[in-house]
């Protein structure tokens, strides 16, 4: 944990900044080890790390916070007054893409110092996940694996998706976690929504059924998506499955540490288009997974983000024609020294 205040330490200095106040939940969880980070701020200067948080968190943060992390307790406007003289003469780093306008305005009230918006410091450190951060996504897997099997039996017609997402939300808080995002389960036409969240429509037979979800377990989150077959679907349903499913296996394999993911992505995109499904595969193939369901790399046309071992990303190709219905198949996979390692177990449907 010291590593990574000094390796954030190295990235201000790089730079030109001296200090950086942490304001993205994830990023507070990280340096601190907070478990209610969406109520806390850090402040880490050459010679100080230091969680503020308010009176609600006096024992939890004590008991949380990780070693050369000191606890401040205080309501926010005193936290800022606090940390004052502790940034005087600094030019402070600021999360550009987290902090409010309003926040900035109070840092700039309260602190009469050089601002810098800063982008990624760190969220880039976050890209390589540490051994116990491996084992916290892979836990999470895991018990969504288990709850995935309890509940697949009662993906069938006459069912209504929210009853769906409601064994799977049940079977994850019967295990210890949450939901890490709004289930999805996508039935018949609904599946051509890419996000479409659980409604009251009652699965039919014929109808494919495409259920996202994830856990979190500790702070860390899994995410993977199977497209179940009620019945059985039509002839072209059966073909924009197998499609998907050869473009997702294509894509897993080809992983590999030095690659871009632009040119992963490139792997399940040139086979989709092979099928006359480009335009309908209307997302980027993944993404990195974490503290933070959606964090880098990003998996999409084009990226020139790098592939290195410590990654956890996901491969989620899909196919979404309106009127019709949709497939979306979803692995998460760990990029190792050597290739890769699938993290997610259930099962893929033969159709
Ligand atoms: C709201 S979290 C949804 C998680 C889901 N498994 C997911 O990642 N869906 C993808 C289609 C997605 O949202 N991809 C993003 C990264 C994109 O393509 O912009």
């Amino acid at each position: 944990m010291q590593q990574r205040l000094e390796r954030i330490r190295a990235a201000l200095g790089r730079e030109g900044t001296q200090a950086l106040w942490v304001s993205s939940p994830a990023s507070v969880r990280y340096l601190s080890g907070f478990t209610h980070p969406e109520d806390g701020r850090m402040l880490i200067t050459p010679t100080q790390a230091v969680l503020y948080t308010d009176s609600r968190y006096t024992v939890q943060a004590r008991e949380d916070v990780n070693e050369g992390v000191e606890v401040v307790i205080a309501a926010p406007q005193k936290a800022l007054e606090d940390a004052a003289p502790k940034v005087e003469g600094m030019k402070v780093a600021v999360e550009g893409t987290h902090l409010t306008v309003s926040a900035l305005e109070k840092l700039k009230e309260a602190w009469k110092v050089q601002l810098h918006p800063s982008e990624g410091v760190v969220e880039n450190l976050r890209l390589i996940k540490a051994e116990d951060e491996v084992e916290g996504v892979r836990a999470a897997q895991d018990l969504a694996d288990r709850v995935f099997a309890a509940v697949r039996p009662q993906i069938k017609a006459g069912a209504r998706e929210v009853d769906v997402a409601i064994a799977l939300e049940q079977g994850l808080r019967q295990a210890g976690a949450t939901s890490a995002f709004d289930v999805i389960v996508a039935s018949g036409v609904r599946g051509a929504l890419p996000h479409g969240t659980a409604s009251d429509k009652v699965i039919e037979d014929g109808d494919l059924v495409t259920v996202d979800f994830g856990a979190n377990l500790n702070g860390y989150n899994s995410d993977m998506t199977r497209t179940v077959a009620v019945g059985q679907p039509s002839d072209e349903l059966k073909r924009i499955y197998n499609a998907v499913l050869e473009a997702e296996e294509a894509a897993v394999q080809a992983i590999k540490p030095g690659m871009k993911a632009g040119d992963l992505d490139a792997v399940a995109r040139d086979i989709l288009e092979g099928h006359g499904l480009g335009e309908a595969f209307a997302h980027s193939l993944g993404h990195g997974v974490g503290l933070v369901v959606h964090e880098g790399p990003r998996l999409s046309k084009g990226s020139e983000d790098v592939l290195k071992p410590g990654m956890v990303i996901t491969i989620e190709p899909g196919a979404y024609v309106e009127g019709l219905g949709g497939v979306r198949i979803e692995d998460l996979v760990l990029v190792t020294e050597d290739g890769y390692e699938v993290l997610s177990h259930s099962p893929k449907e033969q159709v």
